[in-house]
């Protein structure tokens, strides 16, 4: 690997962008992964504080969700710890130098288990600790250059860039993966760094500290509330020499609960949840405890999963305000949702509540607090069953729409002009969804896909759900829990556990 003969010199090398364009995803290989770990789950004890063991990658390639739709779902489910709350404070461990991090509410998925691979890939030991708490040391890391064939799985392995350049003075970090949705470019991340003083390498994401030592306090204004960049500039401002500000910050919940936990390290951030913060770096961070957010995506997936199957279901635990604009919009179908508890909802979609019917509604995702795109794929699947037409404009990723040409397989009517999507809904008393085979080609898209198949009329077949393992804890048992006929169908036969246990 070619190397500048000086890293921690200060001259500038120009960054160009175009080089640094996502290379082709790269789901986990069959030939990589281990073999099925046993099973010793059921999912009568599915509980919000499921463990978080992070073993191997989940060998879930050539699984498939068999569905029998038609039925109605009841009870409660559990939310999981956020995804994208666990994957950036994950990355976030990296600036603790001093002491164990003890993380509460990691949830086991694909993704959560390739970030610990990545981590351990520089020399961090991350191991579950009883049933609930994953503890990260990366006290001992002095590798800059984690395992590009990792970080190649993941979006958000890009996010270990600023702890390490921050604290090394230097990183050397592959193209992130993660869900196909557009082209995803790591320009404003790199932007971003520059503000503290990095120099990135031209070709290759090497990006090197300033003064020989570290990062220096900068300003910086986001072209684009990315949450990505935004995580990356907190974590790399915590640690450099001086005070950073950061404007249009993004505002997702997910960058909200990083800033927490790099507070609960000793870090010094002003503005939490906003979209100007105002970081004053420190020498160290040290080790923490904190808890992982619940999950909204999750949430206001299995609120959709109500309201396509005119359903009533309560969930918890669930912050309210994080699924406001999900239950804005399933209120205005017909819906009624209940707050039911300080971090409870009731979500009633049946007819005795709507009437029969669900009427349409239109959706343009945008940043926190907008519509949020990783609901769009599910509120499209709802909206095939929804009396009239609906309009979704798909606003942050240029390239979202892959769902669309699946639904259509199981007789949705929608019709796409470049990211907005037409959808004509079914007539009065009619759910117009047949059943089909069926195949993820992304995490949302994959989610969406099941919860048609949960109101279609005969059988759906949804294919390649490691998609939806990299992002849903046990997905499929939470269903078979709320009355869901979902089967996990894997090479050696039906399933309905989850295999990794
Ligand atoms: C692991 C994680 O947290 N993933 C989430 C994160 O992704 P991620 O952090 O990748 O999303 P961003 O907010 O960065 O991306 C939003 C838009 O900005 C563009 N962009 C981003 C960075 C950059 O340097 N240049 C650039 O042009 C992207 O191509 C995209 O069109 O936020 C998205 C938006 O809420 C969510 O859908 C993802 O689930
Ligand atoms: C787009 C998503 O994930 P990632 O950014 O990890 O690809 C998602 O969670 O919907």
């Amino acid at each position: 690997m070619h190397r500048n003969p000086n890293p921690y010199c200060c001259h500038y090398h120009h960054f160009s962008p175009s080089s640094l364009l996502p290379r082709p995803f790269n789901l986990p290989s069959m030939a990589t992964a281990s073999p099925l770990l046993p099973l010793t789950f059921l999912p009568s004890k599915i509980s919000a504080s499921t463990s978080t063991p992070l073993r191997a990658s989940l060998p879930s390639i050539d699984h498939k969700l068999v569905i029998s739709g038609g039925r109605p779902i009841s009870g409660h489910v559990p939310i999981s710890g956020s995804k994208n709350s666990a994957l950036a404070v994950l990355a976030g461990t990296l600036c603790c130098s001093s002491g164990p991090v003890a993380l509460r509410g990691v949830p086991d998925l694909l993704d959560t288990r390739t970030m610990a691979d990545v981590l351990r890939s520089i020399g961090a030991r991350v191991e579950a600790e009883h049933r609930d708490v994953l503890v990260v040391d990366a006290s001992d890391v002095g590798l800059t250059e984690p395992c590009s064939e990792k970080i190649g799985r993941i979006r958000a392995g890009f996010f270990v860039l600023g702890p390490l350049v921050a604290r090394f003075g230097k990183a050397e970090v592959a193209m992130p993966g993660g869900c196909r949705i557009g082209l995803r470019p790591v320009d404003l991340y790199i932007k971003g760094l520059e503000a503290l003083g990095a120099v990135a390498e031209e070709e290759k994401v090497c990006v090197y500290g300033a003064n020989g030592k570290g990062l220096v306090g900068g300003s910086f204004h986001l072209a684009y509330p990315s949450v990505g960049a935004t995580e990356t500039f907190v974590m790399a401002a915590s640690m450099a020499d001086g005070v950073s500000v950061l404007t249009n910050a993004a505002m997702e919940p997910e960058v909200a609960d990083l800033t927490k936990f790099l507070i609960a390290c000793g870090a010094c951030i002003e503005g939490a949840g906003t979209s100007t913060l105002v970081i004053t770096g420190r020498k160290k961070l040290y080790g923490a405890e904190f808890t992982i957010l619940p999950d909204r995506i999750e949430a206001g997936t299995f609120m959709a999963a109500a309201a396509i199957t005119r359903s009533c279901i309560s969930l918890s635990p669930v912050i309210p305000p994080h699924v406001a604009q999900m239950t804005e919009k399933l209120t205005e179908a017909g819906c009624k949702i209940t707050q039911i508890g300080p971090s409870a909802l009731e979500v009633s979609a049946v007819p005795e509540v709507t009437g029969g019917d669900l009427q349409a509604f239109n959706i343009k995702t945008l940043p926190y607090p907008g519509f949020p795109t990783d609901l769009q794929a599910q509120c499209m699947a709802l909206l095939t069953t929804c009396v009239g037409s609906s309009i979704i404009e798909e606003s942050v990723f240029e390239n979202r729409m892959h769902h669309v040409e699946e639904l259509k397989k199981l007789g949705a009517d929608i019709k796409v002009d470049g990211n907005t999507a037409f959808i004509d809904g079914t007539k009065p008393g009619r759910i117009a969804l047949t059943g089909g085979r069926v195949r993820a080609a992304d995490l949302r898209g994959g989610a969406a896909l099941v919860l048609a198949g949960m109101a279609a009329s005969r059988i759906t077949e949804v294919e390649n759900i490691a998609q939806i393992d990299r992002g849903y804890e046990r997905f499929e048992e939470k269903l078979l829990l709320l009355g869901a006929d979902v089967k996990r169908e894997t090479e050696a036969g039906v399933s309905n556990l989850h295999p990794v246990m």
